[in-house]
């Protein structure tokens, strides 16, 4: 697996929002047949989905080859506002494309374990088998937040699911970090079974977590990397100080 990880600084969170669409649609366009995109939940995203809705971006996506999954969703009904794959559609996928190839997480099943094995069959369905394969990674590109414990996706530090390998898609219980409702998550192998994998960085609310990220800390955002590339887009705001790349 590449060890190595490109960091990006970009001056603020519009630059961020464009870099990023830019390096999400330079995937999409590497794929002719079927690009996979990996989106994630939380504020992070908010304004690169927003952005992708717009004419001068959705006109740059086949809408019709396309396909969007989620690296983790709260287990919360899609009407409820903490739902993020509901998020990723008002924000931009029904806007753009209502035929728009959505794979969300059912988080209308009988319980988050049940919505996992939904999910990693419907993953295992698209990928084409139950084998993760280096030379055929599932998806195009995989966007992450990272949270004030240093978490990805439904990935928690000192939690088991940071651990698992043997499975694509676990539920989470009990989050330990708001919103404080059971998850379905994606694990480390499928994430990192990707072209590009993106963190995005804004703010300087993620000031603290970035700077231990960089000292190379033991959390699930440094032990998240791409078969591919790894790159961090973060913006000065969120670059500790002194810490420009
Ligand atoms: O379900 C979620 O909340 C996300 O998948 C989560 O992993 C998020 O990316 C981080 O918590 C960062 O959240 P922010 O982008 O809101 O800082």
């Amino acid at each position: 697996m590449a060890e190595h990880r490109t960091i990006i600084e970009v001056s603020d969170a519009v630059a961020l929002a464009a870099a990023a669409a830019e390096r999400l649609i330079k995937q999409i366009e590497a794929n002719t047949e079927r690009p996979a995109i990996c989106l994630t939940g939380g504020s992070s995203p908010k304004r690169l989905y927003e952005l992708l809705a717009t004419d001068a971006y959705r006109k740059r996506i086949p809408w019709q080859r396309a396909h969007w999954f989620i690296g983790d969703d709260r287990f919360v009904p899609e009407s409820d506002p903490l739902n993020n794959m509901a998020m990723a559609k008002g924000a931009f996928l029904d806007a753009c494309a209502p035929v728009a190839n959505v794979h969300a997480i059912k988080t209308d099943a009988a319980n988050p374990d049940e919505a996992a094995s939904l999910y990693v069959r419907e993953l295992q369905t698209f990928h084409g088998s139950d084998k993760l394969d280096a030379a055929k990674p599932l998806f195009d590109l995989v966007l992450l937040g990272v949270g004030p414990d240093g978490h990805v996706a439904s990935l928690f530090p000192g939690y088991p699911g940071i651990e698992v390998s043997d499975r694509w898609v676990i539920g989470v219980p009990e989050a330990h970090v708001k919103p404080f409702v059971p998850r379905v998550s994606l694990t480390l192998p499928p994430l990192a079974s990707c072209h590009e994998m993106l963190f995005l960085m804004s703010g300087a609310d993620k000031r603290a977590i970035l700077g231990r990220v960089l000292a190379g800390e033991d959390l699930p955002a440094n032990r998240a990397r791409s078969r591919g590339e790894t790159v961090w887009l973060c913006d000065r705001a969120a670059l500790p100080e002194g810490d420009s790349v």
